[in-house]
């Protein structure tokens, strides 16, 4: 472990940054037919202050498992075998429940690759976005309904007054997209944790979600931890990338190196899979 963190030129160059989240030597089991079998193996990953990070690997190669481990939010087959996360310096295995419900949304947020399926359809979208904020005030959700279509209007929504009043299959997929991105900020959390969220849409609009969730960490300075299979959506986005295989991180580094200079082989291989991938963007454009 020590060696991770020393070889990181994050930590090694900043020593006294708290990263936004800390996860070491994360060990993850998930029960078939009963028997635990181990699925995630010794992760280690840092999201550092207003960064972007992109975990990326083919399906099945633990990307979910270990962000859910970090929100507690492991489904029940599954569970932690040992390893520690932290979120700032909140050690979250060790949270009580109340204070995991009080962490998610305040301190973290989780935006979902299926905005749909994440949404209730009986009500109106402007009441799921300020529900956050009314749970965790105690003030009634009528009364913080206005907060919303502030929100949507900041995750780009036009006419969010009219908009926070529809329901949520009234919107296109870019825009049921967005109105996550706003509950997921309804409370300011220092981290989003963003699931594949613009596997489901057309590629026009998933590069204007992914302009978004880019200008959030701009002007808020949010860190966010992105998954993805998607090596082109890395390249466009993310600062820093871990490469999972088989449950493991392969390789690290920024994306600029990853790109130009991949160590393994699997990587490489993610490389040579994507086609018209030129590297990281660059000021100015790629
Ligand atoms: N519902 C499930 N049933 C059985 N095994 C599961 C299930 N969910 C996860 N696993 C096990 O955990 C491993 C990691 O799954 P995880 O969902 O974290 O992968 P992933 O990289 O996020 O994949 P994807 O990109 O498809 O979401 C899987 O390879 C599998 O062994």
């Amino acid at each position: 472990m020590a060696s991770q963190v020393s070889s990181d030129p994050r930590v090694h160059d900043k020593p006294d940054t708290v990263a936004s989240l800390s996860v070491e030597g994360l060990s993850i089991e998930f029960s078939r037919r009963r028997v635990w079998t181990p699925v995630v193996h010794d992760v280690s990953m840092r999201v550092m202050p207003g960064e972007i990070v992109g975990v990326i690997g083919e399906s099945g190669s633990g990307k979910t498992l270990s962000s859910l481990a970090a929100l507690r939010l492991l489904p029940k087959q599954a569970r932690v075998a040992s390893g520690r996360v932290r979120l700032g310096d909140v050690d979250i295995l060790t949270q009580s429940e109340s204070q995991m419900r009080n962490l998610r949304g305040n301190r973290m947020a989780l935006i979902p690759q299926d905005a749909m399926q994440a949404l209730n359809p009986t009500m109106r979208v402007g009441l799921q976005v300020a529900e956050p904020i009314s749970l965790h005030s105690g003030q009634r959700l009528k009364s913080v309904a206005g907060v919303a279509a502030k929100l949507l209007e900041t995750v780009g929504i036009a006419r969010p007054e009219q908009q926070a009043r529809a329901f949520p299959h009234q919107f296109s997929g870019g825009m049921q997209q967005r109105a996550m991105i706003a509950m997921g900020l309804a409370l300011a959390p220092g981290l989003l944790i963003a699931d594949e969220p613009t596997t489901a849409l057309d590629v026009t609009v998933q590069a204007q979600v992914l302009n978004l969730l880019r200008d959030i960490r701009d002007t808020r300075g949010t860190s966010i931890m992105f998954i993805t299979h998607d090596l082109g959506v890395v390249a466009e986005l993310c600062d820093w990338v871990y490469v999972m295989r088989h449950g493991r991180i392969v390789e690290q580094g920024s994306v600029r190196r990853i790109f130009m200079d991949p160590q393994e082989e699997y990587t490489k291989m993610l490389l040579a899979a994507t086609p018209s991938i030129h590297g990281p963007r660059r000021k100015g454009g790629v």
